[in-house]
């Protein structure tokens, strides 16, 4: 409800997909100038901008949240704004997202909003991971995760949403859920999401043991569908874009809903019970001790 609520109360505030302001009024302007403006719009907010081409129908947002686009609430909150307005933008036929970071595309969820956090505070924190992906798995456009850098756990959810997945062949990013690396558990539409893109038996080993892949090993397991160097990744999403949107839009949305949807149901059917398992789960104190442990590392690690 809070993030419902802050949807409304951020989308009554904030113009997205700024109207393109014509120059027209200050003199002679080149047409084509005018044109350019008026197929393309900017939106920004803190944590993710958004660039829409109007010619081509598509949508490219940028993460950009440093250190390293952790979904935190306000992130969360955000980024569920965003792709709401361009799902409600008849002309948006597709999106790619990507990262504005250096080496890592999402560090997954933000841990500090499981960590030392009230009860209240998770449940809400859970409602916005549900709704990202919510939106993200049932979009109506296509959509493309274009992976430059590193992408744990949250991050692989993300991407795992999308229609298509391009990564940064670079042997130092890693992607996978590996939850249990941190002492916790991906719920079962995480798996379900992941068993869906690369099989039962994939999906049980990854879980099980945390797996992070590499871009080769991703690609080889199908997790994900193509891996290029760094300074071809926008042009190779814009091909595979290019190609999804050739196909005629409802028998698009149909086949993906036709293959996603047993998934979304079974994900909503249970949406409050999960709420409630996860904040009694991540509320232990072993859990928030795992949890500890964890961060402690990751400090380290950099030290
Ligand atoms: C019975 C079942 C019931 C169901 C219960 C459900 C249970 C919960 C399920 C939860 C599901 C999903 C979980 C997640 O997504 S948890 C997040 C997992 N993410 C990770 O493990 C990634 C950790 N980060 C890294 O590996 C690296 O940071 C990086 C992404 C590879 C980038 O490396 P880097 O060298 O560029 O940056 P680094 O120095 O490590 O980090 C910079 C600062 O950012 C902080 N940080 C990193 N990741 C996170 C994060 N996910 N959340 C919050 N903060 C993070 C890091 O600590 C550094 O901070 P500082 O600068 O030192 O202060």
């Amino acid at each position: 409800m809070a993030l419902r609520a802050a949807l409304r109360t951020k989308c009554a505030l904030s113009g997205f997909l700024s109207q393109p302001s014509s120059s027209s009024r200050h003199g002679r302007v080149c047409a084509s100038t005018v044109l350019a403006a008026q197929q393309r719009s900017n939106s920004t907010s803190s944590k993710i901008s958004v660039d829409f081409d109007q010619s081509t129908g598509v949508a490219v947002m940028h993460m950009k949240s440093p250190p390293v686009n952790s979904l935190s609430l306000d992130f969360l909150t955000e980024f569920c704004i965003s792709l709401e307005k361009l799902e409600m933008d008849k002309s948006c036929r597709g999106l790619i997202i990507t990262s504005s970071l250096p080496k890592v595309f999402s560090a997954g969820l933000d841990i500090l909003e499981m960590y030392g956090k009230s009860p209240e505070s998770c449940g809400e924190f859970w409602k916005a991971v549900q709704e990202m992906w919510l939106k993200l798995y049932s979009s109506n456009m296509v959509t493309v995760a274009a992976i430059n850098g590193s992408s744990p756990a949250g991050g692989c959810l993300m991407s795992l949403t999308c229609d298509y997945r391009i990564m940064v062949d670079n042997p130092r990013y890693s992607i996978g859920l590996n939850e249990t690396q941190l002492g916790i558990v991906a719920p079962f539409w995480f798996k379900d999401t992941m068993a869906n893109t690369v099989g039962h038996r994939i999906t049980e080993m990854a879980l099980a043991l945390g797996m992070l892949y590499s871009p080769a090993e991703a690609l080889k397991i199908g997790l994900v569908d193509q891996i290029v160097p760094e300074e071809k990744l926008m042009s190779t999403a814009e091909q595979a874009m290019a190609k999804w949107l050739a196909i005629p839009a409802h028998a698009r949305q149909l086949t993906k809903s036709m293959m996603r949807k047993p998934t979304v149901d079974r994900m909503t059917s249970k949406r409050e019970a999960d709420v409630q398992n996860f904040v009694s789960f991540i509320t232990k104190d072993a859990i928030q001790n795992s949890l500890r442990v964890y961060l402690e590392m990751l400090k380290k690690r950099k030290a």
